[in-house]
């Protein structure tokens, strides 16, 4: 059987020069094309790349994804930072190449993509919620991504249940002491050394709190993840946002 042929853009990285190695290792896979920061995007084309996995940066990917598309080359993206304009754009450029596929994964991290799911289940549940996510301080983005969709999906969930915005009574505070409000949802971004990628969900009600944590200790994490993307995505033509579309997640069902 031939194999799926694999470019990595962004393949100096820090997660990118773990895909590289994700890549070789896996026996169906061929890593055709590694780019860096001053490789031309041509190199995909003459590469022959029929995925590109993209983890390069907020400013960068668009523009990247958008070439990937116009030459039926399937993306699958772990760079953060896709607002909903750039999301519009891109969903323009797919309805113009049928057939082609593009993954948008804020985290290819099975727990992570775990702690979501549970953090939307569990938000009707309480009255107050907030998000702290920490990282290594080389990243390029607060909040995390991860933290963007975790707090969408809960804002989601408690408009669903009809839920009121959370009690706060704050009256007076220093710029930033309570975090950036994401769709009603605190979110506070700790950047240190040491750390990699860390999320806790903390829910608070009556005389209880319930804390939801997920930590990738390296980037290793991220690689299961990253290759489901690639080898599902060219069965998926359009764009998925989020890996749970590509797990089985049957018994962790919204509401059943
Ligand atoms: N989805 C996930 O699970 C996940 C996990 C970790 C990181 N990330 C995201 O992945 C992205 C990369 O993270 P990182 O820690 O590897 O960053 P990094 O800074 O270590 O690596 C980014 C690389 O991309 C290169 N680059 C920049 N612009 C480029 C371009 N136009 N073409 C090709 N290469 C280019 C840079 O030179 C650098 O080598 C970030 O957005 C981060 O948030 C996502
Ligand atoms: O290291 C990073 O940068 C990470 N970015 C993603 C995010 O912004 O959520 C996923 C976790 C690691």
């Amino acid at each position: 059987m031939s194999k799926l042929r694999v470019a990595v853009i962004g393949a100096r990285g820090r997660m990118g020069a773990e895909a590289v190695k994700a890549v070789n290792a896996a026996d169906d896979l061929e890593l055709v094309a590694a780019l860096g920061r001053d490789d031309k995007r041509e190199t995909l084309t003459e590469a022959g790349a029929e995925v590109a996995v993209e983890l390069t940066h907020p400013d960068a990917s668009p523009a990247n994804v958008a070439f990937c598309v116009r030459h039926g080359i399937h993306a699958v993206v772990g760079t953060t930072g896709w607002s909903e304009e750039r999301l519009a754009t891109l969903r323009g450029q797919l309805a113009d190449a049928p057939g082609t596929g593009v993954l948008i994964a804020p985290n290819f991290g099975i727990g992570a993509v775990l702690t979501m799911r549970f953090a939307q289940q569990a938000a009707r549940f309480f009255e107050s919620v907030e998000i702290v996510e920490l990282h290594h301080p080389g990243k390029a983005d607060a909040p995390s991504g991860t933290a963007v969709r975790t707090a969408q999906l809960i804002g989601e969930a408690r408009a669903a249940a009809g839920l009121p915005a959370q009690p706060d009574a704050t009256s007076s505070a220093l710029d930033g002491a309570r975090g950036a409000d994401v769709a009603g949802v605190p979110v506070h971004a700790v950047r240190l050394r040491g750390l990699v990628a860390h999320q806790e969900v903390l829910f608070g009600d009556e005389g209880e709190t319930f804390t939801l944590r997920h930590d990738s200790m390296n980037r290793g994490s991220f690689m299961p993840g990253v290759l489901l993307g690639v080898r599902r995505i060219g069965g998926a033509p359009g764009l998925t946002l989020g890996l749970e579309h590509f797990m089985d997640l049957r018994g962790l069902d919204l509401d059943g």
